[in-house]
């Protein structure tokens, strides 16, 4: 499916989503299957500040973190066609809702189980740095559910589906929103 069969109006796609749920991967993939471009936001934090997303929570702490964050997704915002897979936290402020809602908002659900199989592969995570990080997963989870659930796309991740199939889904789950849109 391209983007002229979905006629997305160039709007922006966010990933929202957990840490490790899948957003930078299965946006490199979805962006090709739109013709849009890929951002990630974290990648672009670690460029302007010019070190990595854990001196920044290490020596800044959060709220820098969280105003960089802020600060790439409104300039993000200012252009068009781009999927940006966004850190798992950005739902968190609610004046970046301000520029989510101008593009098409799609949440990333993967099981806790799921997602901490994915985590402990790279446990570098700034916010896992603690002494129970499942736990710490699963209250982050509890926290920030209602926060996900105002997105437009809800899609729930099985723990077999390929990036291709849940790039595929992701699709589906838009087409029906711009379908209702349209009616
Ligand atoms: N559909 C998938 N199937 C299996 N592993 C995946 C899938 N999507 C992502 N992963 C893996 O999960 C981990 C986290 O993915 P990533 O895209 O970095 O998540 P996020 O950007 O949401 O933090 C990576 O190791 C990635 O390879
Ligand atoms: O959940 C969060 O608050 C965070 C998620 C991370 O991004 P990913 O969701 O890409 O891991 C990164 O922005 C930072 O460590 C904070």
């Amino acid at each position: 499916m391209t983007s002229t069969s979905l006629n997305l109006k160039n709007v922006n796609v966010y990933l929202i989503g957990m840490m490790g749920a899948g957003k930078s991967t299965t946006g490199q993939l979805l962006a090709q299957k739109l013709g849009y471009q890929l951002f990630d936001s974290d990648t672009l934090i670690t460029q302007l500040a010019d070190t990595s997303i854990n001196q920044i929570f290490a020596e800044q702490g959060e709220d820098a973190f969280r105003k960089l964050e802020t600060q790439v997704l409104s300039e993000l915002s200012a252009y068009t066609r781009l999927v940006v897979a966004t850190g798992g936290g950005i739902v968190t402020q609610p004046s970046n809702w301000s520029h989510l809602q101008q593009g098409l908002v799609v949440w990333l659900d993967v099981p806790l189980e799921h997602l901490w199989k994915r985590i402990q592969v790279d446990a570098s995570r700034p916010l896992l740095q603690t002494e129970r990080p499942y736990e710490t997963l699963e209250q982050l989870m509890q926290q920030r559910r209602h926060l996900y659930a105002q997105a437009d796309v809800h899609t729930v991740i099985k723990p077999d589906w390929s990036t291709e199939q849940v790039a595929d889904q992701i699709i589906e789950g838009i087409s029906k929103v711009i379908k209702v849109e349209d009616t």
